[in-house]
């Protein structure tokens, strides 16, 4: 299934509310503008892209003498879409690569590293998968399952081990193993947390010398927030957050399948200007899916 037909099935309530305007919106009047901008709003799009967006498609309908509601459809698919920044390059396949996966607690970090690494495996990468969320025990068992699921070794610590010296160990037999992708994942923590966010911190400076050092030449480190598309604008904070702390390379969604609305995406592109580099649309290894901006926002608006 492609990401318009995944992305289709979610996103329902946004995709909805839009519906509703664009099919009886009729001739477009200064009623259909404000609840049109009220409609992204409630779409977790944010105040500030929400008015932009209908400012300039209001410019565009008396520019080129739009009057129906339905001739702006496609004219807010491709203004949303121009909201997104593309990524300058893919950080999984143009390898050698260490990708650190944070976010808060249960936004799908595990599971997105295992479905990343079952892709990466499969296009024909050395791939290692460290486990720095030495916190919780299931955690590391769990990852060991994603790690078996996608053919790929796993190297983890104990319990209670130090997570920043853990990624020193994950880079050394990564090193070792001639690996040319580490995915390593780590404990979800609240972004509302000085402590946790400046352990964090430490472990990715840590993984960034150690990085340094390979044997094949300095090994570039990006860090990827993963962000539940269902926390509506409590994700932006997060992403603010974490990126405030590590200075982020880009954000992966997850959840598209499940939230209805998605808007959120719109607005953490908008606001930290960070490319979306993979979306999550289910809970199978496959439901990954690269991000496309305009089928994204085609599914959005209902086109
Ligand atoms: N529907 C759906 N569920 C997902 C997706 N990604 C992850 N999940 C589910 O979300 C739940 C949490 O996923 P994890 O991967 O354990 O999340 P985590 O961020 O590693 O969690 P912590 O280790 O507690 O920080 C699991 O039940 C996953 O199956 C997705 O794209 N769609």
């Amino acid at each position: 299934m492609g990401l318009f037909d995944a992305l289709s099935r979610g996103l329902e309530r946004s995709r909805e509310a839009l519906n509703e305007l664009f099919y009886f919106g009729g001739e477009v009047d200064e009623g259909f503008w404000v609840e049109l901008e009220d409609t992204l709003v409630m779409g977790d799009m944010g105040a500030e892209i929400s008015m932009q967006v209908t400012d300039d498609l209001r410019d565009l309908a008396a520019r080129k003498n739009l009057k129906t509601a339905q001739q702006l459809r496609g004219a807010l698919a491709d203004r949303l879409a121009e909201v997104f920044v593309e990524p300058e390059h893919d950080f999984f396949f143009d390898t050698p690569s260490c990708v650190l996966f944070v976010g808060i607690n249960g936004a799908g970090k595990t599971t997105t590293v295992g479905k990343i690494a079952s892709a990466a495996h499969g296009a024909g990468k050395r791939v290692v998968i460290g486990s720095a969320d030495t916190f919780r025990a299931a955690a590391i068992e769990q990852l060991d399952v994603w790690g078996e699921r996608a053919g790929v070794p796993v190297v983890k610590r104990d319990r209670g081990s130090d997570p920043a010296s853990v990624c020193y160990d994950v880079l050394d037999e990564a090193d070792a193993q001639g690996a040319d992708l580490v995915l390593i994942d780590t404990a979800g923590r609240l972004h509302t947390s000085a402590d946790l966010m400046r352990e964090l911190a430490k472990v990715v400076n840590v993984t960034r010398k150690r990085a340094e050092k390979c044997k094949a030449g300095p090994m570039p480190v990006h860090v990827v927030l993963v962000l539940d598309a269902g926390t509506g604008q409590n994700g932006l904070n997060q992403a603010l957050e974490f990126n405030e702390a590590l200075g982020l390379d880009g954000v992966i969604m997850t959840k598209l399948d499940g939230t209805a609305k998605g808007g959120i995406a719109l607005a953490v592109a908008s606001k930290l200007k960070l490319p979306i580099l993979h979306v999550g649309v289910g809970e199978r290894i496959e439901d990954l899916q690269d991000f496309d901006a305009h089928d994204f926002c085609r599914a959005l608006v209902g086109e």
